[in-house]
């Protein structure tokens, strides 16, 4: 009896070593079938002396190293150096200010347009398109990024990632400034909580013996949630923070205590917010569309918890010495994508005074100067007056040819087709304003026919300048006879002075008013799952596998063999090494589900190695015995340096 105590406790010992270890460090070679034997490969690799030939590394086809970025320089950059001077910040070549992933210095493209900018006296410099060509050759041949592809490399869109306010220098940054992505899309990187481990334990009490296993489960991990949120007006918070990670689940305990279940996360975007996972194909339909307050969708299912040896005791077995380790919970990268981002868009060529209109009507505070482009990014601002709220956005001005991509304004050109209503803006000491009228109507219906649909307000500004007068009665008269504007929605106004700029406010309102509540609908099959998923989808299945060989030769002349597949990955994750029986248990798995037989048929031999999708590699042997395994598996737990702590004393095992 007293023996027997003190093998239960040990037995304890090791249940609780096993809870509180930490996981397994990633890629590990166990062994496999017969031979299976659980290997880690903790730096330093030190090869266990039961492996006749320990594999060396095999993934061969990862040896490519991954192509060199370039330092790129930013369109906005490139910009002010033609329009105006800007006081220098740092080096040029130093990965400029405050930017933590700064890569590279610019090259020899950005030297030649530090020069430039020295160069030029220029507050005030017409930018043709010619300058805006020489402009976009000199960004190419310092490396510039991709025109198209307005998302910022792998890293998430967070300024914690880009380095907020710094200048993107990096290659895998692109043209657009982190706040710009932000404004009206984003990409945030979501992970769901991993599941606690399962626990071994025995019942230990006095006077009763063969207490039996009784280690409880580990708690779920916490969900991840996308939540609509009405005080949200715009995707800006994740500029400050783009990574999110749920809880893990509690690790199970002695005495059938099952771990709690990880807390879940919600992430609060605004209302009309599309939500897709990155890596989905192009016909994939979005995680989530979120149209009303409160709304939510499940975006990553947290990890299952581990069993307990509880969970595994059978007729056969009635006292099993292992547990699972929990799920890894699901992450993966979403685009966030807004619908609606204003309800006023203010448009207009450049100069007209659009920051200025958008700085009396909110508490925004955007650049506002004499010279064009003075407006790099849109803003937003929130106009507050009669107990109602109205949002305005103020996007770059915009020239001719805009929708093709001339000017700053073409890249924000979608900004505005997430508007309601549009405030045009027109310079009253223009030489043409109805010309100017006339070229950003033509660009916005060019841009997209829809965006002439929706209703305008046009401010004739700057009327406080004497000679803004001479052709404010021809504009009215043309904007009325000619385009049919109703007269009531033709207004001149000052926004420097701030006249006529209530009078202008309630006539949007009551354009908006006209339009009706803002419904939003549905414009996607989006999934918005209110709950988890089955646990075991078919998809997932045990015998869902693929093995292939790869082709390039191993060094050592031991072959490499891939097997791929959901749930027998998932498996190898879940399962604790230190266990000796839970080795067994996966090595009967490798048999059962037919990828020992594949892996034959495919032509494997002793010694060769099997990568088991991500999860790690392990080296095959056809031993079989009982001795060679258990022997394996002590050598491979030496060498990972963990301990046995209590196998040898579990009841049933192997002395
Ligand atoms: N006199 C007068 N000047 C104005 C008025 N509104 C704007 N301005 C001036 O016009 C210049 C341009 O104003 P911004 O608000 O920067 O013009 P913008 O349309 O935002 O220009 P971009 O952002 O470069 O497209 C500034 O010098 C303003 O002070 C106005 O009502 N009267
Ligand atoms: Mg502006």
């Amino acid at each position: 009896m007293h023996a027997r105590a003190q093998a239960e406790a040990s037995t304890s010992g090791r249940a609780c070593g096993s809870t509180t270890c930490p996981a397994v460090p990633l890629p590990r070679r166990c062994r496999g079938t017969s031979g299976t034997r659980g290997t880690a490969a903790p730096p330093p690799p030190r090869p266990p002396a039961a492996l006749a030939r320990p594999p060396a590394p095999r993934r061969v086809a990862c040896a490519a190293a991954p192509p060199q970025q370039q330092g790129t320089g930013e369109w906005s950059e490139r910009l002010l150096s033609i329009t105006k001077k800007r006081p220098r910040r740092g080096r040029p070549g130093n990965g400029g200010g405050g930017g933590g992933a700064a890569g590279d210095g610019p090259g020899a493209g950005a030297r030649q347009l530090q020069q430039q900018r020295q160069q030029r006296d220029a507050v005030e410099v017409a930018v043709t398109d010619e300058d805006l060509l020489a402009a976009d050759a000199a960004f190419d041949a310092a490396g510039g990024g991709d025109d198209e592809d307005e998302w910022g490399g792998d890293g998430a869109a967070g300024g914690g990632a880009a380095g907020s306010g710094g200048r993107m220098l990096g290659g895998g940054e692109k043209r657009l400034p982190p706040s710009v992505r932000c404004f009206d899309t984003a990409r945030i990187f979501v992970k769901s909580g991993d599941g606690g481990a399962g626990c071994v334990a025995f019942r230990r009490e006095p006077f009763v013996e063969h207490g039996g296993p009784n280690g409880g489960n580990g708690g779920r991990g916490g969900h991840v949630w996308a939540v609509a949120d009405e005080g949200l007006n715009s995707l800006l918070p994740f500029r400050n923070q783009a990574h999110f990670r749920a809880h893990s689940g509690a690790a199970g305990q002695g005495a059938m205590r099952d771990g709690a279940h990880g807390e879940d996360l919600e992430i609060r975007v605004p209302l009309g917010t599309i939500i897709r996972a990155r890596d989905a194909g192009e016909d994939a339909p979005p995680l989530a569309e979120l149209l009303a307050p409160g709304q939510r969708a499940l975006l990553a299912v947290g990890g299952r918890g581990g069993r307990g040896n509880l969970s595994f005791k059978t007729g056969r077995n009635t006292a099993p010495a292992f547990a699972e380790k929990g799920e890894a919970g699901y992450e993966l990268y979403v685009d966030l994508e807004l619908k609606v981002v204003a309800d006023v868009g203010i448009v207009g060529v450049p100069n007209a005074g659009k920051s200025t209109l958008l700085s009396v009507l909110t508490a925004a505070r955007p650049k506002i100067a004499n010279y064009p482009f003075t407006t790099l990014v849109p803003n937003l601002g929130v106009c507050e007056m009669d107990f109602r709220t109205t949002v305005f956005a103020d996007v770059p001005g915009l020239l001719e040819g805009a929708h093709e991509g001339h000017g700053l304004g073409h890249r924000f050109l979608r900004h505005v087709q997430r508007c309601r209503a549009l405030v045009h803006v027109l310079d009253g000491t223009s030489p043409d304003p109805v010309g100017d009228y006339r070229a950003i109507c033509l660009e916005l219906e060019l841009f997209n026919p829809e965006l002439m649909d929706k209703p305008q307000v046009v401010a004739y500004n700057k009327t406080d300048v004497p000679d803004s007068g001479d052709y404010w009665e021809f504009v009215r008269e043309y904007l009325v006879e000619e385009e049919g504007l109703d007269p009531g929605r033709v207004l001149p106004i000052s926004a420097a002075t701030g006249r006529g700029v209530k009078d202008l406010v309630r006539a949007v309102r009551a354009v908006l008013d006209d339009l009706g509540p803002a419904t939003l609908e549905p414009s996607t099959d989006a999934l918005n799952r209110t709950a988890a998923p089955k646990r075991f989808d078919s998809e997932a299945r045990i015998d869902r596998f693929t093995v292939e060989k790869e082709p390039l030769p191993q060094p050592g002349g031991d072959q490499l063999f891939y097997v791929r597949g959901a749930a027998i990955e998932r498996f190898a994750q879940m399962t604790n090494w230190d266990y000796y029986e839970a080795v067994k248990r996966f090595q009967r798995v490798l048999d059962v589900s037919g990828i020992s037989q594949s892996l034959r048929d495919a032509g494997i031999r002793e010694g060769d190695a099997v990568a088991l999708g991500d999860v790690g590699e392990f080296v095959w042997s056809e031993e079989r015995g009982e001795a060679a395994v258990y022997g394996a598996w002590l050598e491979d737990m030496r060498s990972r340096g963990r301990n046995r702590q209590g196998v040898a004393a579990w009841p049933g095992a192997k002395k």
